[in-house]
């Protein structure tokens, strides 16, 4: 069992939005990694952040990013930061991943509008842009498939993924 398609980018990108909207055009099931996180912990990413530690929190996700790889056939979302594990990217080589482009304007206009991410509470700006300038060649290695969202609907987004996906 391997997903269909495996969503990464930075925070903003709309990995939980495209995700959903792409398993729904397959017909497929969607999970997010975020998601499991937080059934496996009993509580927020956010909270998990504060009383635990980010540290805590990328153990939760490696094991949950693992376990998804393994027990999922539909579409699946990572947390942007998810790619700073080692064993992650060595996993992902091995299936069919998108990686979601987004400019900094548009991933500080979207993240200011979305639920809390404890990483961006304070400067979110100056924070995107340090953390997307880390991350942009893990990203762009991992990537089988590069989709820019900037300044697109979400419905494009889909329709782009679903053409890169065929064989
Ligand atoms: N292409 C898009 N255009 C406009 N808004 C978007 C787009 N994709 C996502 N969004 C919005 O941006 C916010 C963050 O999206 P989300 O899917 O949570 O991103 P991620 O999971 O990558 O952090 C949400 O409010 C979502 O509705
Ligand atoms: O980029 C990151 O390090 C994080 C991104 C978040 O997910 P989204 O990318 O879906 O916002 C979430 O996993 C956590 O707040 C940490
Ligand atoms: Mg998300």
């Amino acid at each position: 069992m391997s997903p269909r398609a495996v969503l990464i980018g930075p925070p903003g990108s709309g990995k939980s939005t495209i995700g959903q909207l792409l398993a729904d055009r397959l017909g497929v099931a969607f999970r997010d990694t975020d998601t499991d996180v937080e059934r496996t912990a009993g509580k927020p990413v956010s909270d998990i952040f504060i009383e635990d530690g980010e540290e805590i929190f990328r153990e939760l996700e490696a094991d949950a990013v693992r376990r998804a790889l393994a027990e999922h056939d539909g579409v699946l979302s990572l947390g942007g930061g998810a790619i700073l594990a080692e064993a992650t990217c060595e996993l992902l080589a091995e299936h069919p991943v998108v990686y979601l482009e987004v400019g900094l304007a548009n991933a500080v206009q979207r993240v200011g509008l979305a639920s809390a991410r404890p990483l961006l509470v304070l400067n979110p700006r100056s924070r995107l842009k340090k953390l997307m300038d880390a991350r942009r060649p893990i990203y762009e290695k991992l990537a089988r498939i590069v989709v820019v969202t900037d300044e697109r609907e979400p419905g494009q987004i889909v329709d782009e993924i679903v053409r890169g996906l065929e064989p």
